[in-house]
């Protein structure tokens, strides 16, 4: 039951598979707010657009903030005066890099963007090239989740189908397509190795019951959705063997910083001796931090926790503590994945041995 990718350049692809379209003139979001209730596609033609929909999370998900942000740039130079456009540019870039901190692609696409701006003779060679790097950065991106895919199940060598529990959404709407850890999910179920996946709802914002059951019942894929404190309970079942999650920035030493609720859920699984993989492209490690310590952690509005689709769950005045990632140490961590190969124990080499 093999199932062929769809190309998301491909404009007649299910919009299930599909969450950044390139219009030439406009880049299209589903907007991820308002799923799964409806399907909604968000048509930006600027850099400030693009800017604001990573904010507000219309578009989330590091590797396609990332690719967002550079379809952006490219917006940016469509859009930019004959005299200024390069400071124009300039401004843009500077605007979509203070998007969201966490998440290192959006920097490591910004950078590549930036570097072929420093290229460009004119305002016509700008519009031209940047687009093609932003295409180049999301197609990329959609390999990269292929070849994680195979890497992962030939580290994982099953020999039957078995469950696994997964964290927020690393799906096709957090990428370029496919996903990452939801990636591996998706070719697990492909190679008929697949028992079930646990999705953790993923509070505050819950992506996981959102975002990852729509895509995944979608896919027909076996997926139970559960709360995020039921995972030690399903964990002390015995029938998930791997936990499998994505990742925001990886440092040198291979700390992981993902979305809040993964650095218990890897204590969790450690417990009960589950394996833990991460997997994330390249562009999510930063080599130029040391240690997950490092990482800028963001912290979101009280309201997201205080409300649940706008309606009341706590008191207006209490205080909140709402940062929407935190840092898994490498010592946790079984077995990370990227494009480039595969770290076991990143405990022991870090990302150096793979990234150098
Ligand atoms: C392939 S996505 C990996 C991570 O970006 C994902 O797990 C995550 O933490 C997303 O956070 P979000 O706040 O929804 O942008």
């Amino acid at each position: 039951m093999t199932r062929v990718t769809p190309d998301p350049f491909d404009q007649s692809a299910s919009p299930d598979t599909v969450a950044i379209r390139w219009l030439g003139h406009a880049v299209q979001l589903l907007d991820q707010r308002r799923l799964p209730q409806e399907e909604h596609w968000l048509t930006i033609e600027g850099a400030a657009g693009v800017s604001q929909a990573i904010r507000d999370m219309a578009v989330r998900g590091a590797p396609a903030i990332g690719i967002s942000a550079a379809y952006g740039v490219a917006l940016a130079a469509r859009g930019a005066d004959e005299r200024d456009w390069r400071t124009e540019v300039d401004v843009a870039i500077a605007v979509l890099a203070e998007s969201r901190p966490t998440a290192v692609n959006l920097f490591w696409a910004l950078q590549r963007m930036e570097s072929v701006l420093r290229q460009c003779r004119s305002r016509e060679d700008a519009v031209a090239r940047l687009a093609e790097e932003a295409i180049a950065i999301h197609r990329e991106d959609l390999a990269a989740n292929l070849a994680m895919a195979d890497l992962a199940l030939a580290a994982m060598a099953l020999d039957k189908p078995c469950a696994v529990l997964t964290h927020c959404n690393t799906g096709a709407l957090a990428t370029g397509g496919y996903g990452t850890a939801l990636g591996v999910v998706r070719r697990l179920h492909e190679q008929r190795l697949l028992k079930r996946v646990y999705a953790d709802e993923t509070r505050p914002w819950l992506q996981g019951a959102r975002l990852t059951a729509w895509e995944l019942v979608k896919d027909g894929i076996p997926v139970i959705l559960n709360a995020d404190g039921a995972a030690g309970a399903i964990l002390a079942q015995g029938d998930v063997k791997w936990v499998i999650v994505g990742a925001d920035r990886i440092t040198a030493n291979g700390d992981v910083a993902n979305k809040i609720g993964t650095y218990g859920l890897a204590v969790l699984a450690r417990h009960h001796k589950v394996k833990f993989m991460v997997v994330a492209p390249s562009s999510t490690v930063d080599m130029t931090l040391e240690r997950g310590s490092d990482i800028p952690i963001e912290e979101r509005d009280g309201r997201e926790i205080r409300q649940v689709g706008g309606i009341a769950i706590a008191p207006e005045k209490v205080g909140v503590f709402n940062p929407v990632f935190d840092v898994t140490p490498a010592n946790l961590i079984d077995l990370i994945v990227t494009e480039r190969g595969v770290v076991h124990n990143p405990e022991v080499t870090g990302m150096h041995k793979l990234l150098g």
